[in-house]
């Protein structure tokens, strides 16, 4: 039975109380540390929690034991978890920086609330630095403990190389769309969220077991990673047709300049009139041009081919997920799971 957000959130005071008697022991001053506490409360909760429960439900399902919320394991599988969504807390408030984002999780951006700030920048920092903090108190006298100081740190910069390259290939000062590729976005997608968000808690869970062979994980690299460009495929399309007020924020990709899955699907079906629709419209810091761009995809259908194009993606996971071998401890359900978490999603 996957575990409920209610039972993976009731682990989250602990994990605070661990963090702020790590700082009262450097004697960080009070206000500093009320600080810490309301930026880790505001950034690190509020999200569907997709990565961090998906540890406790892949290592509940490799140990083939219902992990009970009160329990010391499910305590550990999700505090690996929340290290996860430690992780997407400094990637979001980073981000939502380089993006001049407005909204996330239906709140301000951490940068936009009151007082914050470029202090976000140092707080995104602090938010990383927990992972470790926090591995290391826990996971230290553990075997596979380097193993998993080194997949976060490997994911890490998987990520941020992805980012830097989505950054490159949207720059808001010039807008070329023969910069925009699907072999871009494909590059894109797979470092900037598929390793961190699919791939991480899986193997992460692994090790956690100790059924991380070599086998094992390249099994869940060739399901996992597929699954995440499905995922940001998704989050590209919500960015420009979802609700807001459902989706928790304000869509930036098309004024961002971003070479979404949007975009690239729009170039392959233009006609030279459309194409110049889009050369006129697309990133730019202008609301009127957004909805140029939002007319323009509409008029394209690209609601109706998403809905076509995710049928054929999911049926693609869903084969690889039936060949799964699992002669090593592994299992498909773990990716049935994970992919039940996100399919057809709304936000
Ligand atoms: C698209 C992804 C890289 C950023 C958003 O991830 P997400 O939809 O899992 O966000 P939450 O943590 O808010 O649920």
């Amino acid at each position: 039975m996957p575990t409920t957000l209610k039972e993976f959130e009731s682990v989250w005071p602990r994990i605070v109380d661990d963090l702020t008697t790590l700082c009262k022991q450097y004697k960080l001053p009070q206000q500093s540390l009320d600080w810490f506490v309301k930026s880790l409360n505001y950034n690190a909760v509020g999200g569907k929690c997709n990565r961090g429960m998906s540890v406790v439900d892949t290592s509940s399902l490799l140990l083939n034991k219902n992990l009970l919320p009160d329990s010391e394991e499910y305590f550990r599988a999700a505090l690996l978890g929340w290290m996860i969504e430690l992780l997407q807390a400094f990637f979001l408030v980073s981000d939502d920086i380089m993006d001049s984002s407005k909204t996330r999780r239906g709140s301000p951006c951490w940068y936009l609330a009151p007082n914050v700030g470029m202090i976000a920048i140092n707080d995104a920092f602090m938010l990383e630095s927990s992972i470790y903090a926090l591995l290391k108190k826990h996971f230290r006298q553990e075997k596979s403990y380097i193993d998993m100081v080194e997949l976060f740190h490997e994911v890490t910069f998987q990520t941020e190389c992805g980012q830097l390259c989505d950054l490159l290939t949207a720059p808001e000062d010039h807008v070329d769309l023969d910069n925009f590729s699907l072999d871009k976005f494909t590059f894109i997608v797979i470092y900037k969220t598929a390793f961190y968000s699919f791939y991480l808690p899986v193997a992460l869970a692994l090790h956690y077991v100790g059924a991380a062979t070599p086998k094992n994980l390249q099994t869940s690299l060739d399901i996992l990673i597929p699954m995440g460009e499905y995922f940001q495929a998704q989050d590209d399309f919500l960015d420009a047709f979802a609700d807001p007020e459902v989706l928790g924020k304000i869509g930036t990709d098309i004024q961002d300049n971003k070479c979404s899955w949007l975009v690239n699907q729009a170039l392959k079906k233009v006609n030279p009139e459309q194409r110049k629709i889009l050369e006129e419209n697309y990133g730019q810091k202008d609301a009127e041009k957004e909805a140029k761009v939002k007319t323009l995809y509409h008029e394209l259908k690209l609601a109706e081919f998403y809905s076509q194009w995710e049928e054929e993606r999911v049926a693609d996971l869903r084969t690889k997920i039936d060949r799964v071998d699992e002669s090593e401890g592994l299992k498909k359900e773990v990716f049935e799971i994970f992919l039940k978490k996100i399919y057809k999603r709304s936000k």
